[in-house]
C-alpha cells in the first residue's frame, strides 16, 4: 500500500496493494490496520456508496453535507475512469477555496480520501464509469448541499457535462455561505 499526500495537506492519495495471478487480482481495498500502521488514522465509516454515470463527461459535484452530518469519503473508482476533485471549503483556513484534481480509475487502483469539510465531486473520463466510497457520516437529506461546479475554475476537461438539475442550479463558490469552519481559526 502507498501513501501520498497532495497539495491540500489533509487530502489524501491511497494506493492498496494488488496481487496479481492468472485469475486477475486480489486487493484489500479497505484495511484500518494496515493505514493506520502506515501513519494514517481514518475515522469510522458507517456508509458504503456506489453510483453508475453511463455518458462520460457526466459532472456529480459540487457536493457536501452541512454539519452535524458532515462527511468524510473515501472514494474509489470501480470500473472506467473519473477525475475526482476535492476544494477546501473550511472557512479559516490557509488552502480556502483550493482544489485538487486526481484521475481515479480501475486500473490505477486509486483512492482519494477527502476529509470533513471538504466540497466533492467528479468527471467520468469515460462510458459506464463506477464510483464506489465510504463515507464517515450517513446520508441526511436535508443537509445535502450543492456549490456550481464551474464556480472554482477547475479544469474539467468538459464544457457542456450532463448534470443533475440540482447541480445545474446549486450557487457559485463566491456566493455561497460556507457552513464549514477550520479548526482553530478565529
Ligand atoms: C448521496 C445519497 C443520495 N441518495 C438518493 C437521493 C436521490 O434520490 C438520489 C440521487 O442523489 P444525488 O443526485 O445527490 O446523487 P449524486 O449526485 O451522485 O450525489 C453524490 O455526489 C458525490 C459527488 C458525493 O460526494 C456524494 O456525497 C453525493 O453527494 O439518491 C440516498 O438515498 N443516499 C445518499 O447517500
Amino acid at each position: 500500500m502507498k501513501t501520498e499526500t497532495t497539495a491540500l495537506p489533509d487530502v489524501l492519495v491511497i494506493t492498496p496493494a494488488r496481487f496479481g495471478d492468472e485469475r486477475g487480482f486480489f486487493s484489500e481495498s479497505w484495511n484500518r490496520r494496515t493505514l493506520r500502521d502506515a501513519g494514517v488514522d481514518l475515522p469510522e465509516f458507517v456508509q458504503d456508496n456506489h453510483s453508475l454515470s453511463h455518458r462520460a463527461g457526466t459532472v456529480r459535484g459540487l457536493h457536501y453535507q452541512a454539519p452535524p452530518f458532515a462527511q468524510g469519503k473515501l472514494v474509489r473508482c470501480g470500473r472506467g475512469s473519473l477525475l475526482d476533485v476535492a476544494v477546501d471549503a473550511r472557512r479559516g483556513s490557509p488552502t480556502y477555496g483550493r482544489w485538487v484534481a486526481v484521475e481515479l480509475s480501475f486500473e490505477n487502483g486509486r483512492q482519494l480520501w477527502i476529509p470533513v469539510g471538504f466540497l466533492h465531486g467528479f468527471v467520468t473520463r469515460e462510458p459506464d464509469t463506477e464510483i464506489v466510497y465510504k463515507c464517515t457520516a450517513h446520508y441526511d437529506r436535508a443537509s445535502d448541499g450543492a456549490v456550481r461546479w464551474d464556480s472554482l475554475g477547475i479544469d474539467w476537461g468538459v464544457d457542456d457535462p450532463v448534470l443533475s438539475d440540482k447541480d445545474r442550479a446549486a450557487p457559485a463558490f463566491a456566493d455561497w455561505q460556507s457552513p464549514f469552519q477550520c479548526e482553530g481559526a478565529a
